[in-house]
């Protein structure tokens, strides 16, 4: 029987809000913070005490190897901590944003975090030319890409996920409607149940899939469904960090004649030369000029 000073380890498997809820070998535990502290993430292994039966304090963030978040010029949101591959759900149809990949990717290279495509709901056979067309630009950056179909082709699906995710920590991300809770269901069969217990837990009533959660797979992989989203701001990055990120700019880097070059309008530019040269992207190259733009805009 354990004592309510019980100081455990546990890895949070839910966020909503400021509620959290860990996992602790198997003991599902509602957590809080001590004090206004919102700087925990779906992954984090934590430290707690125990205040009761079922709840307890993080007393502790331990260490992490990545973080993933995205940010706006007030505040930073953290998506996952500890993770290893980042999916990013695209499909065929509704239309996907080039803005988003392009962001989600951009904040996997800052975090160090492998990025891989999905493309699913390649059943809807009119639209998959192009849909394959704007995804094999991302391939041709070096990110994986998987055609999918999560309705017409599960077993499929699941032959093609389950030696990706095996080992890694993963998480699913994707604009609204594009299929990550259908895939999801596919590799966690158990996820509706789970869903409603930590919904249970957390006290978010009929809004199951406004939050962050973890699910485990075999021999201690896992994998972090997240909300469908809209946006994804990078205030938080760095210049230096974001020339880095966009990979296809690095065999040009230092090879411009400033050394503190920017990448914009300066001569000499070994970045420009190759966006004229149609060695870069131009919309990638633009997207890089709005987040270092952003990234000079941050007011926390
Ligand atoms: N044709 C087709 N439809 C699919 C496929 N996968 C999912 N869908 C459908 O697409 C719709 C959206 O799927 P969801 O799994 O709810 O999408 P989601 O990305 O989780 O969306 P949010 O929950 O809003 O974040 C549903 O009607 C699914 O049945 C697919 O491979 N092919
Ligand atoms: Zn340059």
């Amino acid at each position: 029987m354990s004592s309510v000073t019980d100081t455990l380890t546990g890895t949070i498997i839910a966020a909503h809000g400021r509620h959290y809820l860990a996992d602790a070998n198997g003991e599902k535990l509602q957590c809080v913070t001590r004090g206004k502290k919102t700087n925990v993430a779906v992954g984090d292994i934590v430290h707690l005490q125990k205040t009761s039966e079922n709840q307890a304090v993080i007393e502790r963030i331990a260490d992490r190897t990545t973080l993933l978040y995205r940010s706006d010029q007030y505040k930073s949101k953290l998506l996952a901590a500890n993770i290893t591959r980042l999916f990013i759900v695209v499909a065929t149809e509704p239309g996907f944003a080039d803005d988003l990949v392009s962001r989600s990717l951009v904040a996997a290279e800052a975090a160090g975090i492998e990025a891989h495509i999905i493309l699913n709901k390649v059943d809807v056979e009119a639209l998959l030319p192009r849909a394959r067309e704007r995804a094999g630009l991302y391939g041709s950056l070096g990110y994986p890409v998987h055609e999918l179909s999560a309705t017409a082709k599960p077993e499929h699906a699941v032959e093609t996920l389950t030696p990706l995710l095996d080992g890694q920590s993963s998480i699913f991300i994707g604009q609204s409607g594009m299929g990550k809770s259908s895939l999801i269901n596919l590799l966690v069969p158990d996820a509706d149940i789970a869903v409603r217990e930590i919904s249970e837990a957390l006290d978010t009533g009929k809004h199951t899939t406004t939050f962050t959660r973890l699910y485990w797979l075999l021999g201690g992989a896992s994998i972090i469904d997240s909300p469908g989203f809209q946006e994804f701001g990078l205030y938080h990055l760095s210049e230096g960090m974001l020339e880095r990120a966009f990979v296809e700019f690095k065999p040009y880097l230092g090879g411009c004649k400033y050394y503190n070059c920017r990448h914009l309008q300066e001569p000499q530019c070994a970045v420009l030369e190759a966006v004229a040269a149609g060695k870069i992207a131009r919309y990638r190259h633009e997207l890089y000029g709005q987040l270092l733009h952003e990234s000079a805009q941050t007011l926390y």
